[in-house]
């Protein structure tokens, strides 16, 4: 049985195409993935942080951005103890659908989810369509914390889910959060995940 302290499931969600993968596959892998197809359905991966001297594994949970795909990845928000909302500061579009993802979290997720919104492909700089002031005030307008990522240059992304490690440690050492840490089996048993009693929630 690996040894670790807290186990964490992270789940990104956000519009097909805005680099919900490849923000995983760079985080996990340290690579950033040529020709990455589209998400089918939901994928997972799993990397073992240190957290002020405590292991602390994360379940990283890929969904498909795509609307075909909605009422499988909603299953998956119930249980998550931070949820990334990721929009491509190049694509407008990904950044006016926000509010939709908001009402899926609301109506889906845990009123306590720990929040981030992502704006990925910070290295567009030349074709940005959303300044940072504007993704930042969103995130504020509703509880959420903010960082512009590039998965591409590695920018950022170690910052995001380090964060995301290190608060959700926070709240559980600070018995906010009950942990019940399990083995998980990647073969298809059963996990058992953290749940956090307080924190952000959606206006
Ligand atoms: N320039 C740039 N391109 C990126 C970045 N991240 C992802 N991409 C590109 O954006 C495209 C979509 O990336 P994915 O990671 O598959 O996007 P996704 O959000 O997982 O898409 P779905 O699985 O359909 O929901 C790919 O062509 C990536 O190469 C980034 O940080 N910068």
């Amino acid at each position: 049985m690996e040894d670790y302290k807290y186990l964490f499931k992270v789940v990104l969600i956000g519009n097909a195409g805005v680099g919900k993968t490849c923000l995983v596959r760079r985080f996990t892998q340290g690579l950033f993935p040529p020709g990455q197809g589209a998400t089918i359905g939901v994928d997972f991966m799993i990397k073992t942080v240190e957290i002020d001297g405590e292991k602390v594994k994360l379940q990283i949970w890929d969904t498909a951005g795509q609307e075909r795909f909605r009422s499988i990845t909603q299953g998956y928000y119930r249980s998550a103890n931070a949820l990334i909302v990721v929009y491509d500061i190049s694509c407008q579009p990904t950044f006016d659908c926000l509010p939709q993802w908001l009402k899926e979290i609301e109506h889906y997720a845990s009123t306590k989810v720990f929040s981030y919104l992502v704006g990925n492909k910070s290295d567009r700089a030349s074709q940005r369509e959303i300044p940072a002031y504007v993704g930042e005030d969103f995130a504020r307008l509703h509880d959420m914390e903010f960082i512009e990522t590039s998965a591409k240059e590695a920018d950022n992304v170690d910052s995001l889910f380090y964060d995301i490690a290190k608060e959700l440690t926070r709240l559980a050492r600070q018995n906010s959060l009950r942990s019940h840490v399990s083995e998980t089996d990647l073969s298809g048993g059963s996990t058992s995940i953290s749940s956090i009693s307080s924190c952000c929630r959606f206006s």
